[in-house]
C-alpha cells in the first residue's frame, strides 16, 4: 500500500484577546490560498525562528502591533491534513500588546467573542481550535 506523504508544514498563531475577551480575526485576502476565511493572525515559522518570534513578527507586519515573546502562552495546536501538506500550528493567547490593530496588507479585521466565532467561516484547521477558546474566556 502507498503511503500519502506529505511535508509538514509549521505555522504559528495566536489569538490576541481584548479587554472585554474578544479575539481578532483576520479575512484572508484574495489571491491567497484560502482567501476569503477567516484567520487567527500569524504565519509560516521561517528558518532561524522561534514560533514565538513569527508570531511577534506576524503581529507586527500584519496588524502594526507590538508585543513580546513572554507575552504569549500556548492554547493548543492544530493538526490538519491539506492536499498538499500536513499544517502543524500551535495557537497562542496574546494579552498584552501595544497599539492598535490595524490591517496593513488589505485584510478585513474584526474582534470576536469565541462564541460568535463560528459566524465566520474559517479554515477547516481551525475548527477544533474554537472550543479552546470558547473555555478559556
Ligand atoms: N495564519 C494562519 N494560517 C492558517 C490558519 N489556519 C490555517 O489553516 N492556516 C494556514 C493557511 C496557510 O496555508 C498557512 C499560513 O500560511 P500563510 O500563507 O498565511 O503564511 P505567510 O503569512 O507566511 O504567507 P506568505 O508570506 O507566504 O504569503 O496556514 C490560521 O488560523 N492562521
Amino acid at each position: 500500500m502507498k503511503t500519502d506523504v506529505k511535508p509538514v508544514l509549521l505555522v504559528a498563531a495566536c489569538a490576541l484577546v481584548d479587554p472585554d475577551g474578544r479575539v481578532l480575526i483576520a479575512q484572508r485576502p484574495e489571491g491567497k490560498p484560502l482567501a476569503g476565511l477567516w484567520e487567527f493572525p500569524g504565519g509560516k515559522v521561517e528558518p532561524g525562528e522561534t514560533p514565538e518570534q513569527t508570531v511577534v513578527r506576524e503581529i507586527e507586519e500584519e496588524l502594526g502591533l507590538e508585543t513580546k515573546t513572554a507575552c504569549l502562552a500556548p492554547l493548543t495546536f492544530a493538526s490538519h491534513a491539506y492536499e498538499s501538506f500536513h499544517l502543524l500550528m500551535p495557537l497562542y493567547v496574546c494579552r498584552r500588546f501595544w497599539g492598535i490593530a490595524q490591517p496593513r496588507e488589505g485584510q478585513a479585521i474584526k474582534w470576536v467573542r469565541p462564541n460568535r466565532l463560528r459566524d465566520y467561516p474559517m479554515p477547516p484547521a481551525d475548527d477544533p481550535l474554537i472550543p479552546f477558546l470558547i473555555d478559556l474566556l
